[in-house]
């Protein structure tokens, strides 16, 4: 092992230069050079050695050991290596420090080769283009998203590798954001000259830059093309984006690139347009936590909740639904339809039999790409044997049904020959060999038959030899390093025919060979080799046949993953008691009893009582709804809970409401909460202001804007002024569907002024000192605030909250008198507000340090009393 600072400094050789390395380091160097700024995992035996620069990246990274080994141009060879048999754990870790890999094999013939042995980057393994199904996350589609600009307009393509989808887009700078929330690629795909755009600085994803002249209309438009086997986009309704061609163009380059070969499974192109989705900003998707909380944890968020999906391939088609809700509702309502006629049918035995099914989606794909693994393709076979129970169980009778019914039944000729093709229970890998089934080819058997008939000759030359030479411990064995072997031990040793040649000697036994055994041995060594090279050859000629069905299979995975989420929504539907949205043209958003399902959920789960169903009554008429009441009260959950449940209906889910009717809707934008934005060094009230001055500029009539506590975070009167500003410009000007929750009372005056506006409080009362939120939204203003009571409930010392109080009434009782004049800082009364009560008095004579148990008791018993007495 070397200490990593006394190398770092050592010059690592140039690439360029090769003369005075040795042959193995020239090869390395020229495989290097082709992957400059990608990891290089370089094959030796049982092991990948990464050297110079890539041994201390991987040191540092996977806290490998660093060594050095030999010399090549006069210097220490600087490496680090991780084991064959463990690198996807490996890769995995690589992959979400955001780092590639390019992996070189050892291509040619370790027994022919003059020198070292040929090698060949198979694979490039990045963020954004895994297929493994050890490396990626079976819930989650994997995006690679290439994005350009020219002029006005940014361009971007994405590709979902696993899966074989392809997208292209053209949005202004004010839409990217929102993109990129929606797509949430792993790998970014960025032109080097423009690369720097703050959005594209926030994204998470790994950043992979590529030149300029990458991202080229014509080139993309080209590749496009020839990718879809078509003559134009039109018929895809893309012909005349030219800056999405030019982000495609380096997507797919680098696409092929990576994967050293065409991508067959990329058969059709999505052309989204922010004008037909319904606009989720990156605000919304984090405020309302729709795939992620605040914290950045998984669960709980709306999809955690709603994902009961028995396979990944149902719990991506849900998180795509949620992020990509359709203005358009023909597709939500068909959803809608389905659901209920699976719910009319029943679910229960449907999902019972999804829950075997294997990723017939990423499998595809990894056929297309020829990487699919022998288990892979064992359960391929087995689902698509499963595929006609399922048709029996899966239900009919709506469009989308039926459409989905029909895509269950690809050619049977694929699961024929999958099932003549491929044993039981494959290997996992290729090159140990048992993937084959056996009949499946004759060569193939008799080879095998070779190597089964090993056993026999063995114990049968066994007990000849032992009879021959009266050595009655005499063994016929075979190891892998060996060969195989007659093994005497030193007691018989003596008596060992002419013709035995030593092989081995071991502290108490020599182990021989006869000419007899050795050209056995060739014959099964070479059997055995054989029958290896040919099931690679014939697993090879399986992944061509199996390319004419990648339309089908393509086909059956998507109706699979629909079949599973639609089953999940329906489950969720009749578990939740949710109801069937109902769309209407005229603007409305109409909820009877609505629930806002996470918090809903986590009050079951806790056991911390009911939830609370409330109304929402908007339509042309009243747009803007005033929110007032206590902190906790529940204004917030109110608020997102209308949200929730207009995504949840544009997604095509029934939702928690006893009944709901909406109008048309095209974004939903939020301002709730204020979290520092350090990263971007903007303060709370900049980033406010920043996400509301987004949301005044962008939302319609048709959007639903949800305004929490707009204002707070600056002086008193700014925010006031400020929030009246704000809900002054969506009520007379974007005449969206507003609610607006906020402390500021004077706010509860603006709907006598505002025609479209009314007041809405959330209920409290009052019992002694302490506040019991009812959760009710009621009409009009709410009387008071509450907050000396909530900072009562938080655990506030006693005299803190006195002194709070006695202020609040200063405050109050000279406002009411005009005088703005009040000392904040002057103690209470020195008396207490009012007289400790009996139990009071009784409680602080207690000692409890002094007490035994039996006069604990008692003095519990008589607080009691003394508490009955008080209110009675
Ligand atoms: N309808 C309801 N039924 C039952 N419990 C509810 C309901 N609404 C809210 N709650 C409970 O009250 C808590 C506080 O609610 P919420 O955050 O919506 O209050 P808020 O009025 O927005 O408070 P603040 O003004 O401090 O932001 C929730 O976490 C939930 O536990």
């Amino acid at each position: 092992m070397i200490d990593e600072t006394e190398t770092a400094a050592s010059p690592r050789p140039a690439p360029a230069s090769l003369e005075g390395h040795t042959p193995m380091m020239a090869q390395y160097f020229r495989l290097k050079a082709d992957h400059p700024d990608t990891l290089l995992f370089y094959r030796m035996g049982d092991f990948y050695e990464l050297f110079y620069d890539d041994a201390r990246k991987a040191h540092r990274l996977l806290d490998i050991t660093l060594t050095t080994r030999g010399q090549s141009a006069g210097q220490p060879v600087i490496m680090a290596g991780v084991p064959v048999h463990s690198v996807e754990g490996y890769l995995a870790r690589l992959l979400k420090l955001g780092e590639s890999v390019a992996v070189a094999e050892q291509v040619g013939d370790v027994a022919t080769a003059k020198g070292p042995v040929e090698r060949k980057v198979v694979r490039v393994v990045t963020p954004g283009t895994v297929t493994d199904s050890e490396l990626l996350n079976d819930r989650a589609d994997t995006l690679l998203l290439a994005i350009t600009r020219q002029r006005q307009t940014w361009g971007l393509a994405w590709l979902g590798l696993a899966s074989g989808q392809l997208g292209v887009t053209e949005c202004v700078e004010r839409e990217l954001p929102g993109w990129l929330a929606r797509l949430a690629p792993a790998e970014l795909l960025l032109d080097r000259e423009n690369d720097a755009h703050p959005a594209l600085q926030a994204c998470r994803a790994a950043r992979t830059a590529r030149p300029s002249w990458q991202f080229d209309s014509a080139l993309g438009l080209r590749k496009l093309c020839e990718q879809l086997n078509v003559g134009s986009l039109a018929g895809f309704n893309a012909q005349a984006l030219g800056t999405a061609h030019a982000a495609a163009a380096a997507l797919l380059s680098y696409a092929e690139h990576t994967q050293g070969r065409a991508l067959a499974h990329v058969q059709t192109l999505t052309v989204e347009r922010c004008s037909e989705l319904l606009e989720l900003p990156p605000a919304t998707h984090r405020n309302l936590e729709l795939t992620e909380t605040l914290r950045g944890e998984a669960a709980p968020t709306l999809l955690s909740l709603i994902d009961t999906c028995r396979t990944g391939m149902g719990s991506r088609a849900l998180r795509q639904w949620m992020t990509h809700p359709l203005r358009d509702r023909a597709l939500a309502s068909g959803r809608h339809a389905a659901i209920e006629q699976m719910l009319a049918d029943g679910i229960d035995r449907l999902r019972d039999a999804l829950r075997g099914i294997s990723d017939v989606e990423r499998i595809t794909s990894r056929v297309a790409l020829r990487q699919a693994r022998p288990r892979e393709l064992s359960g391929l076979r087995q689902t698509l044997a499963q595929l006609p129970a399922l048709r029996e169980l899966a239900p009919r009778g709506t469009a989308l049904l039926d459409a989905l019914h029909a895509d269950l039944s690809p050619d049977p000729a694929v699961g024929q020959l999958l099932a003549r093709a491929v044993a039981e229970e494959p290997a996992v890998l290729l090159r140990d060999g048992g993937v084959i089934a056996t009949g499946f080819d004759a060569e193939l058997d008799e080879l095998r038959a070779i190597g089964q008939n090993c056993d026999a000759f063995l114990l049968e030359l066994e007990t000849r030899e032992r009879a021959r030479t009266g050595i009655t411990n005499l063994r016929v064995q075979f190891n892998r390093v060996h060969g195989f072997y007659i093994e005497v031990t030193s007691s018989g040793l003596d008596r060992v025919p002419l013709d035995y040649q030593r092989r081995q000697t071991l502290k108490n036994a020599e182990r021989f060979i006869t000419p007899e055994l050795k050209t056995f041995e060739d014959k099964a060594l070479s059997a055995q080799d054989r029958a290896l090279a040919r099931e690679k050859w014939l697993f090879e000629q399986l992944l061509d046949q199996l390319q004419h069905w990648l339309q089908p299979l393509a086909a059956l995975g998507r109706a699979l993953a629909s079949l599973d989420a639609l089953a999940a929504l329906a489950e969720r539907a009749t578990t939740l008691d949710w109801c069937r949205p109902e769309f209407v043209s005229h603007p409305c958003l109409d909820i009877e009893a609505g629930r806002h399902p996470v918090v809903q959920a986590r009050l079951a789960e806790t056991g911390a009582g009911d939830f609370i169903a409330n109304d929402c009554r908007l339509d042309a008429r009243t747009k803007l709804q005033i929110i007032t009441g206590p902190n906790m009260g529940g204004k917030s959950t109110y608020m997102r809970q209308v949200a929730l449940i207009v995504l949840l209906a544009a997604m095509g889910s029934y939702v928690p409401a006893r009944r709901c009717r909406l109008g048309p809707i095209d974004a939903i934008h939020t301002r709730i909460g204020a979290a520092d934005d350090l990263a971007n060094a903007q303060s709370t009230f900049m980033m406010e202001m920043t996400e509301a001055a987004a949301i005044v500029h962008g939302a319609t009539e048709h959007s639903l804007v949800l305004m929490d506590e707009i204002g707070r975070g600056t002086s008193t009167f700014d925010g006031l002024a400020l929030a009246s500003a704000i809900a002054t410009q969506l009520h007379d000007r974007n005449k969206s569907f507003t609610l607006f929750a906020t402390h500021y009372f004077e706010l509860t005056e603006f709907p006598r002024k505002h025609e479209r506006a009314l007041n809405l409080h959330v209920s409290a009362v009052e019992s002694g000192d302490d506040i019991v939120f009812l959760h009710a939204i009621e009409p009009g203003p709410a009387s008071r605030s509450y907050g000396v009571q909530v900072a009562r409930l938080a655990g506030m010392p006693p005299a803190l909250v006195r002194q709070a109080r006695h202020t609040l009434e200063a405050l109050e009782t000279n406002s009411r008198a005009g005088d703005p004049q009040v000392d904040l800082f002057a103690a209470p009364a020195a008396s207490p507000v009012r007289e400790a009560s009996a139990v009071e008095q009784a409680m602080a004579a207690i000692n409890p340090d002094a007490m035994s148990p039996k006069e604990a008791l008692d003095a519990l018993y008589r607080l009691k009393q003394l508490q009955a007495q008080g209110q009675g």
